[in-house]
């Protein structure tokens, strides 16, 4: 389940100096307070690790109820990010400063200690003095004295050396180059794997690229490292997209640029999105161009015969299901937004708000069965189904060590379920596209494969030519799938299959 699907589990309770309440050393605490920014990134990696809560979630909502703002804002958030993002290549690091003190041996708390440290040190460029005795009042205030001693002789061995040696020693360590690109780049070795098999697979349709693979997986997962440009969509029919952009430039007195792919998007490069009027009544949105380019290939792809009645089989929050709804009314269509999460659903009737009435129903149910409840129904459906968002690693720091390949078990016999129903609900003629924020081919091609094996009556149509053409640049793509990546269009890594029911 994605994300928003998910409640922060109740956490276990932050005490903070344990060991100087019990030994009285209060003074102490006082004159080596920690400040707040780094405080704040340490509480939100810990509600990371102890509550399965989302950084993204939480760090915003800390920020405002502390009051921190402009460049303390700025430095918790690159703390916060950066150190998840990268605990990967710091873990392997800090193995080396540890004097054979194994790392999960280690207080988890004073782990993270370390890995904010090290972030410090080695990403951000802050001044070794101050990186290690901030986050060595940080331990004392967290924690308690006992361990500053080994985080400041950690840290100051962290510090001895620059980040390019480090990297260099631990490819002098590794095995191969799916190897040595996790740990310099800091991704799960299943999830670089997986990746490369994309990479490759994507090599067998289009024989043309470029065959550096190793060299192109390490701009991808570099791109991955890199926080992700904010779009906006201006949903058509409800705002065209240059008066959204003089309400961006109104905001932050700058022209904001148009979507390099999406004709809907326009893209400010500083402000509060969420402050702008559009945006607060919903005739535009935040959503990234890859998702606005699935949702318009969907609607811009050829039917025979009638078009009158779309479903989104998977619809919260509802980001897509607001650009098709504002597409749908333009044409005189509906749309049955469904969704198996009563809190989700009540997003999308959020996201949906401002879609002319009488266009968008929301439905909660399970989209499994909704093909055989309402077989033959509709003209164009899109199923944009759970995944493990291993595309959107840019926006959600944690994920990735989150994930594990049992997940995908789980998830593909889901997908291929609600693929199956997608086709059930489609009309002979119909088109369903199948869409996943992941490029695992687990969860991409092999799902479409096999779906349509077993399914029958059903044709893969050149999405690749669908988007050209609602494309405002060549997206360079080629074959029946289209896969969008980080660094390649500066989109999260979207998947999309367009299929035809034939029978
Ligand atoms: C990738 S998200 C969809 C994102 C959405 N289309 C958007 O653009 O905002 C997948 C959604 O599928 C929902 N879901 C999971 N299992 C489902 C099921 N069996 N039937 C319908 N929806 C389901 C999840 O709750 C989640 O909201």
């Amino acid at each position: 389940m994605s994300p928003e699907g998910r409640g922060e589990r109740p956490r276990r309770q932050h005490r903070p100096n344990r060991a100087h309440r019990s030994n009285g050393a209060h003074r102490s605490n006082r004159t080596h307070r920690p400040d707040r920014s780094r405080l704040t990134a340490f509480e939100v990696i810990r509600r990371v690790a102890e509550s399965d809560a989302y950084a993204n979630l939480v760090l915003p909502g800390l920020l405002r109820e502390r009051d921190i703002t402009a460049r303390d804002a700025a430095f918790a958030t690159e703390l916060t990010y950066g150190t998840l993002r990268l605990q990967g290549r710091y873990d392997a690091i800090l193995a080396h400063c540890t004097r054979g003190r194994a790392l999960e041996d280690l207080d988890p708390e004073v782990l993270d200690l370390l890995r904010l440290g090290a972030h410090q040190l080695l990403g951000m460029r802050v001044p070794v003095h101050a990186a290690v005795s901030q986050t060595v009042a940080l331990t004392r205030h967290v924690v308690g004295p006992a361990p500053t001693g080994m985080v400041n002789a950690v840290l100051r061995t962290v510090a001895e050396t620059p980040l390019q040696t480090w990297l260099d020693q631990l490819a002098a360590e590794a095995e191969d180059d799916v190897a040595r690109l996790s740990v310099a780049e800091s991704h799960p070795v299943w999830v670089t794997r997986a990746m490369r098999q994309s990479l490759l697979s994507e090599l067998e349709a289009a024989p043309g690229r470029s065959s550096d693979i190793t060299g192109e997986l390490a701009t991808l997962l570099a791109a991955d490292n890199r926080p992700p440009r904010v779009a906006l969509v201006a949903r058509p029919g409800l705002i065209e997209p240059d008066d959204l952009a003089d309400q961006v430039e109104a905001q932050t007195r700058q022209r904001p640029a148009r979507g390099a792919y999406s004709p809907c998007a326009v893209v400010p490069g500083a402000g509060d999105p969420g402050r702008l009027p559009a945006v607060e009544a919903g005739a535009a949105g935040v959503q990234d161009e890859g998702s606005q380019l699935v949702a318009l290939a969907l609607a811009a792809a050829e039917l025979e015969g009638r078009d009158e009645r779309w479903l989104d089989l998977c619809a919260g929050p509802g980001g897509k299901a607001a650009l098709l709804g504002a597409l749908a009314a333009g044409r005189d269509c509906r749309l049955l937004a469904n969704e198996v999460a009563p809190h989700r659903a009540g997003l999308v009737r959020g996201s949906t708000a401002a879609v002319p009435a009488g266009t968008v129903e929301v439905r909660i149910g399970d989209g499994r069965s909704l093909g055989a409840e309402q077989p033959g129904e509709f003209d164009r459906v899109l199923v944009d189904a759970p995944c493990t968002g291993l595309g959107a690693l840019r926006r959600r720091p944690e994920s990735r060590w989150r994930r594990s390949p049992a997940d995908l078990a789980t998830l593909g016999s889901l997908q291929r379920d609600l693929l199956t129903s997608a086709l059930e609900a489609v009309r002979v003629g119909g088109v369903v596209a199948y869409v996943t924020c992941s490029p695992h081919v687990a969860e991409t091609r092999l799902v479409v494969e096999d779906t349509l094996r077993r399914s029958g009556g059903a044709q893969l149509l050149d999405a690749s030519e669908v988007t050209r053409t609602v494309a405002v640049s060549d997206p360079d793509l080629t074959g029946p799938y289209v896969q969008l990546w980080p660094h390649r269009h500066g989109t999260d890594a979207m998947f999309l299959a367009l299929l035809r029911r034939t029978a």
